[in-house]
């Protein structure tokens, strides 16, 4: 049974900041189905990347990786040989309802699940490295240095394909996103206090960068080609090659 996400359906007098623990962990395929504009084409097209970047004899990094929706897409596309993949989550609760997700779909691909730090991870004999929307959680001084470990670790030809929530760096472009994003969450049946509640309670949590940001910081790293492939109002994805 899927359950329906109500987490700031009524309000809170003392709101926190946003984390991913057991009650968002229970509702996670639904919050992020209705509130991230282009989710599931971008969960297919992680496929589609696997199937043309996975390198034999390599592993693949999905990145806060949740309840593993990514790192399905990546198995089911998955047909080179010796390939693993390794799935990471610093939250427990994710991982542990990862573990029963994953474990209800045959497949011959390995999967090793982690909960641990993304910052503190080795990440090494890469061909594909998915970052589906949780570099925006991490802090911003500590990004170059996961950008820059993700590099390090990507064999040649390899890729990143990166997701995040974005701003733009022209305030009207950008109100105008924000604007559209929360129209996009009133028609999926988020109330204004579901969608003014999130926002404050994200506001010190999901710290995001501009495209243009994005895309100087992966070139200055060294990634040879970098570009955003979709986007969905002020939500996208954009692939790096080494
Ligand atoms: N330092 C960290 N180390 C490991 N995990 C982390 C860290 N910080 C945050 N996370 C994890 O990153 C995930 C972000 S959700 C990713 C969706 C998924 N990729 C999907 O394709 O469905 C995106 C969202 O909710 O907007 C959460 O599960 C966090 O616990
Ligand atoms: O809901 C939002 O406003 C977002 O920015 C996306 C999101 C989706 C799931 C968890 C946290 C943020």
């Amino acid at each position: 049974m899927q359950e329906k996400d109500h987490i700031f359906a009524a309000p809170i007098a003392r709101l926190g900041d946003f984390c991913f623990d057991h009650r968002v962990a229970d509702v996670f395929p639904d919050m992020i189905k209705r509130s991230v504009p282009g989710y599931s084409n971008i969960i297919s097209a992680i496929g589609m990347m696997t199937a043309r970047f996975a390198q034999p004899h390599t592993r693949l990094y999905d990145l806060g990786c949740s309840l593993g929706a990514a790192t399905q897409e990546m198995r089911r596309n998955l047909s080179q040989p010796g390939c693993r993949i390794v799935a990471v989550d610093n939250s427990a609760a994710m991982v542990e309802r990862a573990r029963n997700h994953l474990a209800a779909f045959r497949s011959g691909v390995e999967v090793e699940l982690l909960e641990a730090d993304i910052c503190d991870l080795a990440i090494e004999h890469a061909s594909v490295v998915v970052l589906n929307f949780t570099l925006q959680f991490i802090a911003p001084e500590k990004r170059e240095a996961l950008l820059t470990k993700i590099h390090a670790g990507l064999n040649p030809g390899g890729v990143l394909i990166l997701s995040e929530k974005f701003v733009s760096e022209d305030d009207t472009v950008n109100e105008l996103l924000i604007d559209l994003h929360h129209d996009f969450k009133r028609a999926n049946g988020y109330s204004e206090l579901e969608i003014s509640q999130k926002r404050t309670a994200l506001e010190n949590v999901l710290r995001p960068d501009s495209p243009e940001r994005h895309k100087a910081r992966l070139k200055d790293i060294g990634f040879a080609h970098v570009d955003m492939w979709f986007q969905c109002f002020n939500f996208g994805s954009m692939v790096a090659i080494k």
